[in-house]
């Protein structure tokens, strides 16, 4: 279909609050839309049947989901780029900023006085939009960030969610699987040789580890890359793959899922422990950001999971992006607050035109 009135179809879908999902794989040319016939809301609990889920941070067995069989497919073909952007300027909120930062060093505290390692901290900052339409942000995510997964979820029950993810929770085709651990955070600045620090790597390490570690009771076969630095647009991470063939009978996609989520690059290690931290000290619900999402077919045997970062959820005129980091013993808070600062990028260069 042509694009234009791909995407006017897509808006009038919204503006009859009907359920749709919009995507794109990394490095993908071409476009992925489902468009619910009707306004239910569908849930799953073992991950199968051919459609789009959507689970949130505190995962209770069950996501939601887009059903192909309820919807409209389309795929269409869109050009992005990696383009070279200016950064937003953002206004700072002096009480919100030493909130964070306490927060930070009371968690800095926890990690020195107990047995977790790392614990991730979040937090949002609420943007209000001029002119905003669901025509401009779908050209806006799609024509950047190509070596994201790009999605824009609706469901009048959970609201406009948009991401540009780096991160994979699982994919999966066949019975083999890839996964990935992404921690370590620097901005991109195009000079060689990056160097990163003692903290970075360690914090990734743990990622690392703890994959494996959840991966070897399903998996028969696990290869493990050496680690590398991997761009998402103004940004660069550590980066490890993790592939391999599953349990013939034992492993399928929820029980992945359920055994990987959520890693230490979203949560932290030991994971209950962290968890726990979050949900009573982070002070805000962070709904489905950290959560995943991704298209699953073949009735859960082909799947591409992803974990919802670098994303916002946008409500009338108000965007709320969401960004966080790892917190380690070797942690500086106004380090740690700048770099969520940095993240918010990805969002705001997708909203700029509509600032
Ligand atoms: C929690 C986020 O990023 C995670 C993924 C990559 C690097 C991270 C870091 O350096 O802290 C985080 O673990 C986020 O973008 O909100």
């Amino acid at each position: 279909m042509d694009l234009n009135l791909m995407i006017e179809k897509i808006s009038n879908h919204y503006n009859e609050k009907l359920p749709f999902v919009v995507y794109s794989l990394p490095q993908s040319g071409s476009i992925s839309v489902l468009l619910q016939k009707n306004d239910s809301l569908n849930t799953i609990e073992n991950l199968g049947g051919n459609g789009f889920v959507f689970a949130p941070f505190e995962y209770k067995g069950f996501s939601y989901f887009i059903d192909e069989n309820d919807s409209e497919k389309h795929q269409f073909d869109f050009k992005s780029e990696a383009i070279e952007s200016i950064s937003v300027a953002v206004s700072e909120d002096i009480s919100e900023q030493n909130t964070y930062i306490k927060l930070l060093s009371k968690t800095i505290e926890t990690i020195k006085g107990s047995r977790a390692n790392k614990i991730v901290i979040s937090r949002f900052q609420n943007f209000q939009l001029k002119d905003f339409s669901i025509e401009k942000l779908i050209i806006q995510l799609f024509s950047k960030n190509p070596t994201a997964f790009r999605y824009i979820w609706y469901h009048p029950k959970t609201g406009l969610w948009c991401g540009a993810t780096p991160e994979t929770l699982v994919q999966i085709e066949n019975k083999s699987f890839k996964t990935m651990a992404l921690a370590g955070t620097q901005p991109f600045t195009n000079q060689e040789p990056v160097i990163w620090g003692v903290k970075e790597e360690y914090e990734q390490q743990l990622v690392t580890d703890a994959i494996i570690n959840s991966l070897q009771r399903v998996t028969s076969v696990l290869k493990v890359s050496k680690t590398y630095t991997h761009r998402a647009g103004s940004l660069l991470h550590l980066r490890t793959d993790i592939s391999g063939v599953l349990r013939t009978g034992e492993a399928t996609l929820a029980k992945i899922a359920k055994a990987l989520h959520p890693t230490p690059a979203v949560c932290g290690s030991p994971q209950q422990f962290a968890q726990q931290f979050i949900i009573e000290n982070e002070g805000y619900d962070r709904e489905f950001y950290t959560g995943f999402l991704g298209p699953i077919l073949d009735d859960g045997n082909t799947a591409s999971l992803m974990v919802n970062l670098r994303c916002m959820k946008i409500d009338d005129n108000q965007a709320r992006i969401f960004v966080g980091g790892g917190i380690t013993l070797a942690s500086q808070p106004q380090e740690e607050y700048e770099e969520t600062k940095n993240k918010l990028q990805t969002m705001l260069q997708v909203l700029q035109p509509m600032l």
